[in-house]
């Protein structure tokens, strides 16, 4: 048996403007009950592609599938309102003058009064908002027009869900809960949800696949936890969080460094590469008369800094060390808090099994 075609699929999808190539040859699919983030810097061209897929944006080539029909590529295109998509953006956009069962309403064409009315009061009661059903947006808070955002988008069973920073404009607090219910609603109808977004905690909490974009490209696509620990290149770790790097230069497969020595398997001898890792892998260790922690296999060598400045972050603490072997900057985060004074004497090492090594 042939397995279904996926719900949503994008071919080699190209958009220029002004000779730019702003969207570069993208391709991916996502199955029904899945969530795709497109992640990437501002710009990059998530937009572009999102625009592309609601069929408001013409794509100079590539193709576009919805369970597995064609509904648009350079000859055939299926006009926005006949692709059964939803889409959901950071302005929720609810009509000011329609009470909140109209805005859900709104985009339900088929069905009597009834009928309508019936599932205008599923949603509501599934965002657990029916106390407003004859309310206006203007009496909701930012978080409530936003789930009544999602209920007018649900409205019409949409089979592909398209979500440009949609939770941008809530504050921090409220974020969390609204992005979980969001993500459990979308799951429970088997919706296709695309989530473009620029933040990296955003996409590793609710995606389950991120396709990491730069510069019109996908550099990257895999599960959240795989992009976050095996990322592609340093550009790719810096996306998901503070990161330091060591210059080094290879011989014999191995690459030299203040902390010892490192793996670098099928790099040629002295090709120079960089060595990257997360603040939060770095460990760190008093001064014993003048000599640190004994080497091990695992943390390698200790090499010695002074403490630059340590701040408070909330749930950690981040030191900044000046290092003895170049005078380069090197940051360790350190659960709760630790703040040594400036000018400490530390040994740091480094979890072998948490770096990168790249070619420089
Ligand atoms: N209609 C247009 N005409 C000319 N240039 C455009 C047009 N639409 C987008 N661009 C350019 O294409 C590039 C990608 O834009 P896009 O909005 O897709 O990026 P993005 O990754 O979504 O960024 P952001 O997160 O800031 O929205 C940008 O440089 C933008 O200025």
């Amino acid at each position: 048996m042939t397995p279904p075609p996926p719900r949503l699929e994008i071919r080699n999808l190209r958009r220029a403007f002004n000779g730019r190539a702003v969207v570069d040859d993208v391709s991916f699919a996502i199955q029904p009950g899945q969530v795709t983030c497109l992640l990437g810097p501002s710009g990059c061209g998530k937009s572009t592609t999102l625009r592309m897929i609601a069929g408001v944006e013409m794509q100079d080539s590539g193709e576009i599938y919805v369970d597995g029909q064609l509904v648009c590529d350079t000859v055939f295109r299926l006009p926005p309102e006949r692709r059964e998509i939803g889409l959901m953006f950071q302005d929720f956009a609810l009509f000011p003058h329609l009470s909140v069962a109209d805005n859900v309403a709104f985009g339900l064409k088929k069905g009597s009064k009834a009928e309508k009315r019936a599932r205008v009061v599923e949603l509501l009661t599934r965002v657990d908002l029916m106390r407003f059903i004859d309310g206006y947006p203007h009496q909701l808070s930012g978080g409530e027009q936003q789930r009544v955002a999602l209920a007018r988008a649900l409205a019409p069973k949409p089979k592909i869900m398209l979500m440009d920073e949609p939770f941008s404009g809530l504050d921090n607090r409220l974020r969390d809960g609204i992005r979980d219910d969001t993500l459990t609603i979308l799951k429970e109808a088997d919706t296709a949800v695309l989530l473009v977004t620029h933040e990296p905690e955003e996409a590793l909490r609710m995606a389950d696949e991120i396709a990491l974009m730069r510069d019109g490209q996908i550099v990257q696509r895999g599960a959240p936890y795989n992009v976050y620990t095996r990322p592609v290149d340093r550009a790719a770790v810096s996306f998901f969080s503070d990161s330091n790097v060591l210059q080094a230069r290879v011989s014999g497969a191995l690459a030299h460094t203040p902390f010892g020595r490192f793996l670098a398997p099928g790099v040629a001898d002295g090709t120079e590469v960089n060595i990257v890792f997360r603040p939060q892998h770095v460990r760190i260790d008093f001064d014993r008369n003048g000599t640190g922690p004994k080497p091990t296999a695992s943390d390698g060598t200790a090499a010695r800094g002074v403490v630059e400045r340590a701040r408070f972050m909330g749930s950690e603490s981040l030191v900044e060390f000046r290092m003895d072997y170049d005078g380069s900057v090197l940051r360790a985060t350190v659960p709760n808090v630790f703040l040594p004074q400036p000018g400490t004497v530390m040994w740091l090492t480094i979890r072998r099994d948490r770096c990168f090594v790249f070619d420089a």
